[in-house]
């Protein structure tokens, strides 16, 4: 059984993957290079000493998404493919949305259908806005996508999903040179391995005194779903 990590090719991503590799997990990448590149990958090779099955490809086609699970025996899901930086899309809110929730989408036909209800997904601080100045792109579509969960979780509680709300709020502990990226990913990492089926948890990854953190938080995100 293997581990899908989207956006495995990504900053985050690429290091769950070295973890989960040197952990002796099977790892299935798709990444479609949109904010990376290609060197990640022999990255990966190189610090975990394993290799891994790669589709790069957008997660946009169902017919696409579907030959990943068709092909693989997958057990679940890390969900970090998304676009990041609103800079280059404050004018191009469609195309920000669509990326990062259309992929989200696919991926959940898909895995139901294939009956691979397991998911952590990478949330981040932005879905508490902005300090005040507002949401940006990001936070709400962040907001959306942990809501889009929360009611597939809802309306098909065989489903295990946690969401992964990164905090950067005392120190940066994103940058690329700090090693609690390690550590980082082994929380990832644990969150998936404890996924039980018929769960949904919200936790917030956050720093203080140079430990990092994961609480688990009363779920803002699903209060009222039941209701719609
Ligand atoms: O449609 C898309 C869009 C992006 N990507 C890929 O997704 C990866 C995203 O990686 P980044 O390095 O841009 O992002 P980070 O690892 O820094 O960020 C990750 O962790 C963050 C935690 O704050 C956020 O959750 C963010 O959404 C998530 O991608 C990239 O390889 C990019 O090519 C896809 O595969 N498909």
């Amino acid at each position: 059984m293997a581990v899908l990590v989207t956006g495995g090719a990504g900053f985050t991503g690429s290091h769950v993957c070295i973890e989960l590799l040197k952990r002796g997990y099977e790892v299935i990448i798709v990444d479609n290079f949109l904010t990376s590149t290609a060197q990640t990958l022999t990255h990966i090779r190189e610090q975990s000493g394993h290799d891994f099955k790669l589709y790069a490809m957008d997660l946009e086609h169902e017919d696409m998404v579907a030959r990943i699970f068709k092909e693989n025996e997958i057990e679940g899901v890390i969900h970090f493919a998304g676009i990041k930086s609103t800079g280059d899309y404050k004018r191009k809110p469609i195309t920000y949305y669509h990326t990062n929730l259309t992929s989200t989408l696919m991926l959940c036909k898909v895995m139901s259908k294939y009956n691979t209800k397991k998911m952590v997904f990478s949330s981040s601080e932005g879905f508490y806005g902005d300090n005040g100045a507002g949401t940006t792109l990001y936070g709400t579509a962040k907001t959306m996508i942990e809501r889009i969960l929360k009611e597939v979780y809802l309306e098909d509680p065989e489903w295990g999903i946690k969401i992964m709300r990164y905090l950067n709020n005392e120190e940066n502990i994103y940058t690329k040179q700090d090693i609690k990226v390690e550590e980082m990913c082994s929380m990832y990492i644990k969150a998936f391995e404890e996924i039980e089926a018929g769960s949904f948890d919200t936790y917030e990854i956050s720093l203080a005194n140079k430990q990092i953190s994961t609480t688990k938080i009363v779920d803002y995100a699903g209060y009222g779903v039941e209701n719609i």
